[in-house]
């Protein structure tokens, strides 16, 4: 199927879904389109080619994030739910691009807890809560010149306010916030 189809239907998806679903673990909760596009372009201009998303849900930002990667590029995801990691999978194959994409079935902090490897991008777009407790392996696990992203850094400005200060207050990063979408605090981590 087309990128741009699946997108597109996945967009009415989420709308409807999110509109009619009472409990919170069944609503999608996806990226504006405006984030995707952000996404591809800070992908494209920084040669990226390892990602790191914690947060897949159906996968509607996994589909961005694959797509504007080379053919040698890959993105690892996670997601604790077995219900919506089901429908990325199929989404990932729908769209062809499974191959660039291994999606991890556990939380951030037992993922961050053993991870080693480093990443060129991080997208950060799942509990929170839980980013302060993994602050410091988040920001390890960026390579030098590499990119965090995190959304929601204004629809929940308050919420995120101790680990985007946690972030400035290493020194190790030039950091910004852009009203693209829900809002994406973005930090390149300095060389
Ligand atoms: C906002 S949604 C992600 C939306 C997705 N990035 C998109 O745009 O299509 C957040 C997702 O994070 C998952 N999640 C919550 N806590 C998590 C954790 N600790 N580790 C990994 N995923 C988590 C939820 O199940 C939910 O599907």
């Amino acid at each position: 199927m087309k990128l741009k189809e699946l997108l597109e239907e996945l967009e009415t998806l989420g709308k409807e879904n999110d509109a009619s679903v009472e409990q919170k673990d069944r609503k999608y909760l996806n990226i504006t389109r405006d984030t995707g596009e952000f996404l591809s372009v800070l992908i494209k201009a920084g040669a990226v080619r390892q990602v790191l998303e914690i947060g897949t849900s159906n996968g509607y930002s996994t589909l961005w994030i694959a797509s504007a990667l080379p053919e040698d590029g890959h993105v690892t995801t996670l997601e604790v739910s077995p219900f919506k990691i089901s429908q990325a999978k199929s989404n990932f194959k729908r769209a062809n691009l499974d191959h660039k994409i291994t999606v991890v079935q556990m939380g951030a902090v037992d993922y961050l807890g053993q991870a080693s490897r480093l990443f060129d991008l991080v997208f950060l777009d799942a509990d929170r809560a839980s980013y302060v407790q993994v602050a410091d392996q988040i920001v390890s696990l960026i390579r030098p010149g590499g990119i965090l992203v995190c959304d929601n850094a204004v629809s929940h400005a308050e919420e995120l306010r101790e680990f985007i200060d946690f972030v400035d207050s290493t020194g190790g990063f030039t950091t910004t916030t852009v009203p693209v979408g829900k809002g994406e605090f973005v930090a390149c981590k300095k060389t």
